[in-house]
């Protein structure tokens, strides 16, 4: 990361709390941080912890119940839904587990489809998924679609749709849900390299701590609050692996 941080998301003092009949349930209860560019963070937590109830109200798809969000630079909580669209359109790319790739398109049309949105001409837009695809090591496979490409290959293919746009932003929820081991790291490290080299900033919930330790910061969620950031700025893959082994052995004993 570079010396001179520029924050890109800023979160003060953020409140979910849903009601169920008579009861209220603190999705979040009181979460402040700030994520800079550059910067892969993870936001770990076991199943209810508040992780997807987070990145829903980050990419402004839910509304806290009190709190700020600042997205590069703007106050995302009091924005109309179209302002929204508009907002998630020029600075955001979203990364899924399931792939959501169209079927009847090849792996290059797909890539290029967000491009469509922003009005750029067919050439353009084509050579740009090209290059894309080279970058996520599929250059074979341009022309294949969705079914004829394994789980790994069609989420490369979704990683190089996010990344198209050139956003600012990238949030992905549990990305290699659906992958084995070997291939997730592979997706892992895919991710890692081109935020750091395009600067960008990645986001990314996961309840699964290996996962979280390829990211630069691990921020720990429980019951709706951050209990712990971890830094792995410049630490090596074996130094990472070893936090981890020793994260694990905690959290046993
Ligand atoms: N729409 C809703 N109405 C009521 N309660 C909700 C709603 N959405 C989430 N919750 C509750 O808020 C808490 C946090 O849920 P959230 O989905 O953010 O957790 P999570 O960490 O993403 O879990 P998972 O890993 O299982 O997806 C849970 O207790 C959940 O039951």
């Amino acid at each position: 990361m570079a010396d001179n941080k520029i924050p890109v998301i800023c979160v003060k003092d953020l409140y979910k709390i849903y009601r169920v009949g008579e009861s209220k349930v603190r999705a979040l209860n009181g979460v402040d941080f700030t994520i800079y560019k550059g910067e892969f963070c993870a936001i770990v937590g076991t199943s209810g912890s508040g992780k997807s109830t987070l990145l829903n109200m980050l990419a402004g798809l839910e509304k806290p119940t009190k709190g700020e969000i600042v997205i590069a630079g703007e106050h995302i909580e009091n924005k109309t839904e179209n302002q929204l669209v508009r907002f998630r359109r020029e600075h955001i790319g979203f990364i899924f587990q399931s792939f959501n790739l169209l079927s009847t398109m090849t792996a290059l049309e797909n890539v290029a489809l967000p491009l469509t949105f922003q009005g750029v001409d067919k050439a353009k837009r084509l050579k740009k998924a090209s290059a894309l695809l080279d970058l996520v090591k599929l250059g074979k496979y341009k022309n294949h679609r969705p079914t004829q490409m394994s789980g790994g290959q069609q989420q490369r293919v979704g990683v190089a749709r996010a990344l198209v746009v050139d956003p600012e932003i990238i949030f992905a929820d549990e990305p290699t849900g659906n992958l084995d081991s070997n291939t997730s790291r592979e997706v892992m490290e895919l991710m890692q390299q081109v935020v750091h080299e395009k600067q960008q900033t990645l986001v990314m919930v996961t309840h699964d701590n290996h996962l979280a330790s390829f990211a630069d910061r691990i921020f720990h969620i429980i019951d709706g609050k951050i209990v712990r950031i971890d830094d792995m700025t410049g630490k090596s893959k074996e130094e990472r692996e070893k936090e981890e082994k020793k994260r694990e052995e905690e959290a046993s004993i």
